[in-house]
């Protein structure tokens, strides 16, 4: 089983409830207000602020120089020139919209079962919050047939071509960045196994839609987090992702159109010495429905992360080395602090 896996199966979800049938609700209902969440509201950030993370363009000749410098001060920024087709982006936005467009009877015939992290639920962070988010996800994690056919006993096959597709396009274009970041870490990329062969790492798509909602400045759509990933890349043409800048606050991600959002996880953070910003990031709801899908990638499960020592990244470790599976049960256990309790 893959690390992603493993992490979503440690998740206590079981405990939690279905997602809303969110097309007959009127009012937000008291589960999901989380206005009283003060610092957290997502109240209090709903415009651009007068800085944003950088565009760069992967045809550009100085796009190495700038990723990096992008992971350090942003831990985002946005891609383009990156060589995914716009018509199969298209096609992503288009099979999700269909997918959480069904009725709920159907939608919840793909229910993530108890102990699996594939299929139709609540976010994978909702565990850790007393209060529900404004979010419903569809998890993919190898093929996504078994589940796709819930929803779609006949007409399943343009879906799964799709989804197939986007994750074979965004994980070669994953590695390419990696290769690219691992180069500034000094860590050569033809001795890294799992690079190499392109096996063993673990990833997931994973398909948000954030309902329409009654009243968007009490609810959350997702809830800040950092991704328990090496790398995410993560698609929509709609706003409402913030990232945390430190002095900053929160501050909207305006998408450019065709541009794909890449952002820094924390495994990324572990091995730069803490160097690459893991961002913080949330996702606040409008009147209108929005969609993402997020491409999570990390090392195979018994791989070590350990701080790489030099000139620009510290010569004193300031975290334990870690298999990426005990991190990722860390994590479910422990969410935000997570990283704090593997720190030197
Ligand atoms: O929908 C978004 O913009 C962000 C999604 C996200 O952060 C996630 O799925 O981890
Ligand atoms: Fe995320």
């Amino acid at each position: 089983m893959g690390a992603l896996a493993e992490a979503y199966k440690h998740s206590l979800l079981d405990k939690q409830p279905i997602p809303l049938d969110y097309g007959s609700v009127r009012t937000l209902p008291e589960s999901h207000i989380w206005l009283d969440q003060s610092d957290e509201s997502p109240y209090v950030a709903h415009s651009t602020g007068p800085i944003s993370p950088p565009v760069i363009d992967l045809m550009d000749p100085d796009a190495p120089r700038l990723i990096i410098q992008a992971c350090e001060t942003w831990g985002v920024f946005q891609l383009i020139g990156h060589g995914i087709p716009t018509k199969l982006m298209e096609d992503v936005e288009s099979e999700a919209e269909k997918l959480f467009g069904l009725p709920v009877d159907q939608k919840l015939k793909a229910l993530r079962s108890p102990g699996g992290g594939a299929g139709y639920g609540l976010p994978h962070i909702s565990p850790f919050f007393n209060k529900h988010m404004w979010h419903e996800g569809f998890t993919i994690m190898g093929s996504p047939i078994y589940h796709t056919r819930q929803l779609w006993p006949q007409a399943y096959q343009g879906f799964c071509e799709t989804m197939v597709d986007y994750q074979n396009q965004l994980k070669a274009l994953t590695e390419q960045l990696i290769r690219i970041i691992f180069k500034s870490l000094n860590i050569n990329s033809e001795e890294v196994d799992w690079l190499k062969d392109s096996q063993g790492s673990s990833t997931a798509l994973q398909l948000n839609s954030y309902p329409a909602c009654p009243d968007p400045t009490r609810a959350m759509g997702l809830a800040p987090h950092t991704d328990t990933s090496l790398i995410t890349i993560l698609q929509s043409k709609t706003s409402g992702l913030q990232v945390f800048k430190e002095g900053a606050g929160w501050i909207l991600v305006q998408p450019i159109p065709g541009a794909l959002i890449v952002n820094v996880g924390d495994f990324l953070h572990i091995l730069s010495n803490g160097v690459f910003t893991t961002v913080r990031h949330r996702v606040v709801v409008t009147h209108i429905q929005r969609f993402s899908a997020a491409h999570f990638y990390a090392p195979p499960g018994d791989v070590i992360v350990s701080p790489v020592m030099s000139k620009d990244f510290g010569e004193v470790p300031r975290y334990r080395s870690v298999s990426v599976k005990g991190y990722v049960e860390t994590k479910g256990k422990h969410f935000e602090k997570a990283l704090s309790l593997i720190k030197k």
